[in-house]
């Protein structure tokens, strides 16, 4: 397996002139984004601003119409660039159905350490190790489709956690949480010390975390300024 330890300075995540369409309709447009060592960027935009299309995009999920990205220093076009990137950086889907396959919490989250090359029992540690932190190890027998919402979003993390990311892409990583879940989950991923692009409408949990933020436009509300430049800082 490779082992990515690069860049040692210069950005993490990089898109440059990042364009993505759907259905025909562009929804980034020329898009300019950096992630840096020790940045915790928020993503923020009104519902169907691209939020989720741009998390998509940087790990080549969906297409680019145009621009170009780089991962970990390395030039990603086309899935066998993506593929092996999808590990160091750990990304949570906005919905967790698409990311849980079970069949039980703890084999779904031991599958992606197995997938890294640990043994059985390694993998299995790490998992345990894993859904302690995030205050879940009570569900680790129970099958995944017997989840509620939050659970699910919680083993979802869970899982992300287990394979040690570099990088952190969450998609909306508080939703369908309780009060103390999502308090939980602010601090284990402050304190986790991992650079991160966050994707959410939650203020109380970009005032915790945010150390950067762009606001992505959203065309559907604004149709005459679909080009909208990133990285538009704001004092936190
Ligand atoms: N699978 C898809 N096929 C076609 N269009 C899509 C698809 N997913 C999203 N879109 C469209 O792309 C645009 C951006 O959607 P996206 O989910 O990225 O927005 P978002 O900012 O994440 O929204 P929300 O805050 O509601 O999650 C929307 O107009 C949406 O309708």
């Amino acid at each position: 397996m490779s082992t990515f330890h690069g860049p040692a300075c210069g950005a993490l995540v990089q898109a440059r002139g990042l364009t993505v369409a759907r259905r025909g309709r562009t929804v980034l447009d020329g898009l300019d984004l950096d992630l840096h060592a020790g940045e915790r960027l928020f993503v923020r935009g009104a519902c169907g601003a691209g939020k989720t299309t741009l998390l998509h995009a940087l790990l080549g999920f969906v297409p680019a119409a145009a621009g170009s990205i780089r991962l970990l220093g390395r030039s990603c076009r086309c899935e066998r660039d993506f593929a092996p990137l999808r590990g160091p950086l750990g990304m949570l889907f906005q919905d967790s159905g698409d990311q849980l396959f079970g069949p039980t919490v703890i084999e779904d989250v031991a599958f992606g350490p197995l997938n890294q090359g640990l043994d059985a029992d390694a993998a299995s540690a790490r998992a345990f190790d894993a859904l302690r932190r995030i205050g879940i190890a009570g569900l680790a027998a129970r099958p995944v489709h017997e989840l509620s919402g939050g659970q699910q979003r919680l083993a979802a993390l869970a899982g992300v956690l287990a394979m040690r990311p570099r990088v952190l892409l969450l998609d909306e990583p508080t939703a369908a949480l309780d009060a103390a879940s999502a308090a939980r989950i602010t601090a284990i991923l402050a304190g986790s010390g991992l650079p991160m692009i966050v994707a959410s409408h939650d203020e109380a949990l970009a005032a915790a975390l945010a150390t950067r933020s762009i606001d992505l436009s959203a065309p559907d509300q604004h149709p005459a300024r679909r080009h909208v430049r990133g990285d538009i800082s704001f004092p936190v």
